[in-house]
């Protein structure tokens, strides 16, 4: 097939009415542009909007692809299906959107026996998850381990930022030189015992993105076919990025002809724990030559809104922008509160009689709505579960894990989406989106060419026999856990895992796809449990009807007409000592998810508010009321 290419000038912006000159700056600017810019500002949709300009101006042309790498699954599946939307397939299919993680695991699957021998991990290996308790334990291990002028150093080493900025900041080496501090020490011992200690290796992806660094450090051949691939490099939620995670750009692309745009916010920058370099928009401006282009609009929240932003964002870089607001205020009353309430009993009735009414009143769904904390979604959701239940409403936890995957990975899961996508059309005659979505990705699986419609037409009746005898079976059985696992089997063997993993690159030659399938059947029987339709069960699975709750962390990225921040107290808040940069930007990430409306809720139950009373002070410098519940 000939593509039509659009004369650069030509180029207009798709699916929104249009970009600001700063955009137009950082979109046409030929070399790497760091794009640093507030929340709503509108990152992710210029990124989409760039890779269309790329890809439909030919500035990207065959085979040439454009590689966007993001932290979240959401993250990635949100900016690819923008992609999708904006721009035909006959581009768009050589857009790559996926996490970091999932792309470095990948290399490594690809390229398990390229890896140096030293380094190389079982094939199958299994993916490890380390929390704060079992990693503190063998720091304390490897401490006794360690030769004693380095115990000192190991003690000082605090579990949750082991893995980011100790381990994460070093490089692999062939041959692997003696330790020569207790920071080495640990590494080596991490790295070795992740390898080697059982069969198979236990790899969690900080050791995987140190793999793939040195697989790529010691096979310039495999780095020049990344290189070739990939002239355009896309990385959201720059601020984020790790030591581990830029030292893998670095030693990749540095020196070549790629063209990197980072996109992001300083002072969104909330992974500092968990190793995210503090200077990564200052080292792509001095390693790719970078030009930094601020952006100076905010679509997404009301100007009040903003006004009280822009107060929080002064205290976190004095020489913030003001910035323009283009979403007008849809709500009477206050924009912001702050709730006092003596008990949490009263705290909790109040929130959800208060949201039960919003909603009728304003005529919105659960899912305009969030819960935020800052961490202990778990303690939340059992708190708030009979006191919502009595307003009719219910709540999820979107932190909560299903298997080994979180739940609000698995719902944005590429498998995952498929599997819902037919079931949905399953249980109900016509559902145009999920075919659409199905009969595109059923095409991509069979290894359909582009323009060949003798073969679509074939896939689609395939597709077609296959959910009339879906619909078929679901109307003949109930709900119930059992069927759920059935219907489920049925779809997955007729989507084909061995074409899944083929087709969607995240899901490599490893365990990624186990662990999806694993928390599908999971949440799906859960879900087809205490339901009468099988679209009940598809909607409890989606969570159409529950207001969503959870971590801040976990909120990056989304947006809500109304967010409920729980728990601004010294307790929730525990490690914030005023002036701290992160917990700041954590309050700033709360607040800026709201598109009309943010609530402060502080239970005087719960805990004092002197560590955190610069944030209330924030707060009422920008304005905002107290109310007492
Ligand atoms: N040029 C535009 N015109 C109209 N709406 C836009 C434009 N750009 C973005 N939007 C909308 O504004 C909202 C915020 O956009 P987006 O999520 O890309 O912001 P962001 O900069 O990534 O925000 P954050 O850093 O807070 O996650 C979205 O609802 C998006 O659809």
């Amino acid at each position: 097939m000939t593509l039509r290419f659009t004369a650069p000038d030509d180029w207009r912006p798709r699916g929104i009415d249009a970009l600001e000159p700063a955009a137009w700056t950082a979109l046409r600017h030929p070399g790497s542009t760091s794009v640093v810019a507030g929340p709503g500002a509108g990152k992710t949709e210029f990124l989409a909007q760039k890779a269309t300009y790329l890809l439909e101006t030919g500035l990207c042309r065959p085979p040439f692809q454009i590689l966007a790498i993001s932290f979240k699954g959401d993250a990635a599946g949100n900016l690819a299906d923008r992609v999708k939307q904006r721009c035909p397939a006959e581009f768009s299919d050589r857009f790559t959107s996926i996490t970091f993680d999932a792309f470095t695991k990948n290399l490594v699957d690809r390229f398990h026996t390229a890896i140096p021998a030293e380094w190389r991990p079982t094939k199958p290996y299994e993916i490890a998850f380390w929390d704060y308790k079992s990693t503190n334990y063998w720091l304390t291990r490897a401490r006794l381990a360690a030769p004693e002028p380095w115990k000192a150093e190991i003690e000082e080493i605090g579990p949750s930022s082991f893995e980011g900025r100790t381990v994460g900041a070093r490089r692999m080496l062939v041959p692997h030189p003696e330790p020569r501090s207790g920071a080495e020490f640990a590494t080596t011992r991490w790295w070795s015992e992740q390898r080697g200690a059982g069969d198979p290796s236990n790899l969690t992806f900080v050791t995987l993105n140190r793999m793939a660094e040195l697989l790529l450090r010691s096979n310039p051949q495999i780095a020049n076919a990344l290189r070739a691939t990939y002239p355009f490099i896309f990385v959201d939620e720059f601020q984020d990025t790790t030591f581990a995670q830029y030292d893998f750009l670095y030693s990749v692309f540095r020196g070549s002809s790629a063209v990197i745009t980072g996109v992001g916010d300083d002072k969104q920058r909330i992974m500092g724990w968990a190793g995210a370099r503090p200077d990564a928009f200052a080292r792509l401006e001095a390693d790719f030559h970078a030009l930094r282009v601020p952006l100076l609009f905010n679509f997404r929240s009301s100007p009040d809104l903003v006004a009280i932003q822009h107060v929080v964002a002064r205290a976190l870089d004095p020489s913030s922008p003001q910035v323009v607001a283009k979403t007008g205020k849809l709500i009477d009353g206050d924009v912001a509160q702050i709730w006092n309430s003596p008990t949490c009993a009263q705290e909790t009735r109040h929130l959800a009689t208060w949201l039960a009414s919003d909603m009728t009143r304003r005529g919105r769904r659960p899912r305009d709505y969030a819960i935020l904390v800052k961490q202990k979604a778990e303690a939340v959701d059992t708190e708030l579960r009979a006191p919502m239940a009595a307003s009719g409403l219910r709540i999820r936890n979107e932190s909560a894990l299903v298997g080994k995957v979180p739940l609000q990975d698995l719902l944005s899961d590429s498998l995952c989406r498929l599997v819902v996508a037919a079931l949905r059309l399953g249980s109900v005659q016509r559902s145009p989106a999920a075919w659409q979505y199905l009969s595109a990705a059923v095409s991509a699986l069979r290894a359909i060419p582009p323009g060949d419609d003798a073969a679509d037409a074939r896939a689609e009746a395939a597709l077609s026999r296959f959910l009339a005898g879906l619909r078929k079976d679901m109307t003949e059985t109930a709900p119930s856990a059992e069927a759920a696992v059935n219907i489920a089997e049925a779809v997955l063997t007729f989507l084909d895992p061995a074409a899944v993993q083929r087709t969607y690159v995240e899901y490599g030659a490893g365990s990624l796809l186990e662990i999806v399938v694993e928390g599908v059947l999971q949440h799906l029987m859960a879900s087809a449990t205490g339901v009468s339709t099988w679209s009940e069960c598809l909607d409890a699975f989606e969570g159409l009807d529950q207001i969503p709750l959870m971590t801040v962390h976990k909120s990056k990225g989304l947006e809500y007409d109304t967010i409920v921040f729980m728990g601004l107290d010294d307790q929730a808040w525990w490690a914030h000592k005023p002036g701290d940069k992160e917990g700041l930007a954590a309050f700033f990430v709360a607040l800026s998810r709201a598109k009309q409306r943010a609530i402060f809720a502080f239970c005087q139950q719960r805990g004092q508010r002197s560590k955190v009373a610069e944030l209330y002070a924030l707060l009422g410098q920008a304005g905002v009321p107290e109310i007492s519940i």
